[in-house]
């Protein structure tokens, strides 16, 4: 059935929105893949930055702030009772690790009570950094857990050597929360010193095994990596490792005068960045599917509301010309026979001379209302035109149109219509015709009213069928 022209630009105006969200959706989707390609990147190096920070840098700028406020000094040749008592006082105080060694008296003593005499055996770093003269050297140990230690050197007014302090720190919780990172997001890292050596790392065969260290020149990623010196002392660059394309950032630790490098594999990058563009694309598919579904919705209202008022006879409330019409089209293109019912009021104008033009409009109504509840789901009744009343009864034969003819005429007939303290009796005549194959509605109907006029002039109150195309 043909409906109504607005809805080709409903259509039109949704085409236009779904574009319009498709293409808002896509660029959202398209920038937050980009946004979150620098987010990943930015949020692997600030957890690992933010890590450091609170493990390692805070505390050693700790270590390092006392180890220079010369409070060490006056304990660096004091007595050994003296010395522990003070070194156990600062380990409870910073919950950090110390220790004296004492260059007058050849003597380390540990905050936990521990003590060892100095010698070449035993305490090599010692005689290592006296060679080497730096007065500042952190380092990794092996206790029970894995320690940082800061040694730093002290002298006293003329310059003559008094010995190191030692700060020392357990890593374990750097540790656990790095080796998280690495199930969780696949990073590794690399921790080297001021010797280039690496001296912590994630890389279970790189790790450093008594004083035999990896130097990180001799890292089969280094020299593809290694783009010349970088003013800002960092840099990240994409290199081939172990048949995976990474990306590995360079951060300096200055504190320790170490640096650490952060190895985060992109095929880890490139999932998160494909779940974005899942949740994105679901999330578009569901905005575009609510928004079609809305659309729909919004279509059928207008096209209810616009055909109800189009197609519908006011007085009555039946289909009105234009639709019977139309409804005719559409059986015909169907291919279905077809009766039609052409029905009139009997004497009507009786009705509006005795009773006033609008007693006469409710009887119509009242009529229509009774003619209704003779028809089946299919058929279509209507208003062709004054007190005049069509129906269309597809795939329905001669007969049975006869019949549902016969059951409106005796419901009108024995049902009489009220009409304020009035009772009116109503009489219909009904002319039926029938055809298998027909041409315009005008020839059938034409057919019908010959059967009407007949029914009329027998006398009213009857029906008269008559085959289509019988003179
Ligand atoms: N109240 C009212 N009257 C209408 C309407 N449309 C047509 N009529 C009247 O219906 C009457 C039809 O009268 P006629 O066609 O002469 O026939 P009839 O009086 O019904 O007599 P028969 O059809 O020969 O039985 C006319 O008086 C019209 O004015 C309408 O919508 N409302």
């Amino acid at each position: 059935m043909r409906k109504f022209g607005s809805l080709q630009f409903a259509l039109l105006v949704g085409f236009v929105l779904v574009v319009i969200v498709i293409s808002t959706l896509s660029y959202f989707t398209i920038s937050n893949i980009v946004g979150d390609q620098s987010r990943q990147q930015l949020q692997a190096t600030s957890t690992v930055f933010s890590l450091v920070e609170e493990e390692l840098i805070k505390p050693m700028h700790i270590a390092q702030t006392l180890a220079r406020a010369d409070i060490f000094k006056p304990y660096m040749n004091a007595e050994p009772e003296q010395i522990r008592t003070f070194l156990q006082d600062m380990q409870s105080r910073f919950e950090l690790m110390f220790f004296i060694a004492s260059e007058p008296q050849q003597m380390q003593y540990y905050s936990d009570g521990d003590e060892l005499a100095l010698s070449e055996e035993e305490t090599p770093w010692y005689f290592r950094l006296k060679e080497r003269q730096e007065d500042f050297y952190a380092g990794l140990g092996h206790e029970q857990d894995l320690r940082l230690y800061m040694d730093i050197m002290q002298r006293d007014m003329n310059g003559d050597l008094l010995g190191f302090v030692g700060i020392g720190m357990p890593l374990s919780d750097f540790v656990d929360t790095f080796s998280h990172y690495n199930q969780e997001l696949g990073y590794d890292f690399v921790f080297v010193n001021s010797d280039d050596e690496i001296v912590l790392t994630s890389f279970a065969d790189l790790q450093p095994r008594g004083d035999e260290r990896t130097r990180l020149q001799n890292l089969s990623w280094y020299s593809d990596w290694y783009k010349g010196p970088s003013l800002a002392g960092n840099q990240t660059n994409l290199v081939e490792l172990n048949e995976q394309d990474v990306l590995i950032t360079e951060v300096p630790l200055d504190v320790l005068k170490w640096r650490f490098f952060i190895i985060s594999p992109l095929e880890a990058q490139q999932q998160a960045m494909s779940r974005t563009f899942l949740v994105n694309l679901v999330i578009m598919t569901a905005a575009l599917l609510t928004l079609l579904w809305l659309l729909s919705r919004v279509i059928r209202r207008i096209q209810q509301s616009v055909s109800s008022k189009i197609y519908t006879d006011r007085l009555t409330g039946l289909f009105n010309r234009l639709y019977i019409e139309q409804a005719f089209e559409e059986i015909q293109q169907e291919g279905k026979s077809m009766s039609l019912i052409m029905a009139d009021i009997d004497h009507f104008k009786e009705v509006n001379d005795t009773h006033g033009h609008n007693v006469g409009d409710q009887v119509i109504a009242s009529i229509a209302d009774i003619l209704g509840d003779c028809l089946r789901k299919g058929d279509y009744l209507g208003r062709w035109g004054g007190e005049e009343f069509i129906v269309l009864l597809p795939n329905s034969d001669l007969l049975s149109a006869e019949q549902v003819a016969e059951r409106m005429r005796q419901s009108v007939a024995f049902q009489p219509v009220a009409e304020g303290d009035m009772v009116l009796d109503i009489t219909m005549s009904f002319g039926v015709t029938q055809a298998d194959r027909y041409g315009a509605l005008v020839d059938l109907i034409h057919s019908a009213d010959k059967a009407l006029y007949q029914a009329k002039n027998e006398g009213r109150n009857r029906v008269v069928s008559r085959a289509f195309n019988q003179d």
